[in-house]
């Protein structure tokens, strides 16, 4: 069993342009995802894409004007909002992408300590700044006195002390240096190697095929694909979707190839039609017509009528 099931998530956000006049925008759509204890799935995907309202929908932290369908699971029970936050912080840790997310008024050593749930929460705060490279006197400096990559390790301290099952970390390494950013990662995969499940969001293609077992692929707030890490490799011939492959042949090692449909950004959900039909070269009329579901295909997922 999963720790971690998201079925046929959707989020739709109404906003009140003039007046009474409501206007509602789905940005994600019919997203599915599960998370085996120790495993790391990295959710991929272009800016703008739904990655961090996914893990917002999780952590339960979605603004008040967003409402969610679809269900979520964690440990083989259903994630209601009491139950998130009972769990917050506890069996599921976050690493927010903003740095805005820390205390301004608190030292940060204190904002750490407070999150170690076993142990003494000095010395694990302490092990924590060693791990990440913060200097010891870090923390008694508030957050406004960090550099933002500095700060960012702070909040990997904080999610990572608190021994939690689940972490969550939405773009953890943006800003730190990349000694720290490979530190950071081999300290992902030790804790999966202990048995946590992390989802790992970046749109760091390359990072996240360093340390994840699996890969979701996101694209206009749904998952196009689900690869084995493996899988990407050589030309991409064993992805399922072409915006993964695109992506994949889209890093420098692969020659910078197809860069058109790795760059386009993709636009909200539209109620018809795949949404990327518009940039795919493999799309028939079908394609337009309705969105593909996402399916089983060679022990991964692809919402695509013509992967083989
Ligand atoms: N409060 C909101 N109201 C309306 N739309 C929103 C709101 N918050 C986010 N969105 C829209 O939802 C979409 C997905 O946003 P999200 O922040 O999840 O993207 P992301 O994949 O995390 O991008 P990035 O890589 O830049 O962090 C965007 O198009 C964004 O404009
Ligand atoms: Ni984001």
């Amino acid at each position: 069993m999963p720790l971690l099931e998201v079925r046929e998530l959707s989020v739709t956000f109404t906003q009140y342009d003039r007046g009474l006049r409501r206007k509602k925008t789905t940005v994600i759509q019919d997203l599915s995802l599960s998370v085996e204890r120790g495993e790391i799935v990295a959710v991929v995907g272009a800016s703008g894409s739904g990655k961090s309202l996914l893990a917002h929908a999780i952590l339960g932290i979605l603004p008040r004007n967003a409402s969610v369908a679809g269900q979520m699971h964690f440990d083989g029970q259903p994630l209601t909002a009491s139950r998130i936050r009972q769990l917050r912080g506890r069996r599921i840790a976050f690493v927010p992408q903003s740095v805005q997310s820390l205390d301004p008024l608190m030292r940060v050593g204190r904002q750490v300590r407070q999150a170690v749930r076993a142990g003494d929460p000095a010395e694990e705060q302490r092990k924590a700044f060693a791990r990440y490279g913060l200097a010891p006197q870090t923390e008694r400096r508030y957050p406004f006195q960090l550099s933002g990559g500095m700060a960012r390790r702070v909040l990997v301290s904080i999610a990572t002390v608190s021994g939690a099952e689940l972490l969550v970390a939405d773009e953890p390494t943006p800003g730190m240096d990349p000694a720290v950013v490979q530190e950071t990662l081999r300290a992902f995969k030790a804790f999966a190697e202990n048995g946590t499940a992390i989802v790992f969001i970046t749109h760091d293609l390359e990072a996240a095929l360093a340390i994840a077992d699996k890969v979701a692929v996101f694209y206009a707030g749904t998952t196009l694909e689900v690869a084995r890490a493996v899988d990407f490799e050589g030309e991409g011939d064993r992805l399922r979707h072409p915006y993964s492959r695109a992506l994949w042949q889209a890093l420098p090692q692969n020659g910078f190839a197809v860069p058109a449909v790795a760059a386009s950004e993709p636009s909200a959900w539209s109620a018809e039609g795949c949404s990327h039909a518009r940039h795919c070269e493999m799309a028939t009329d079908v394609c337009a017509q309705a969105a593909p579901k996402l399916r089983e295909l060679r022990d991964g997922m692809v919402r695509c009528y013509h992967a083989t």
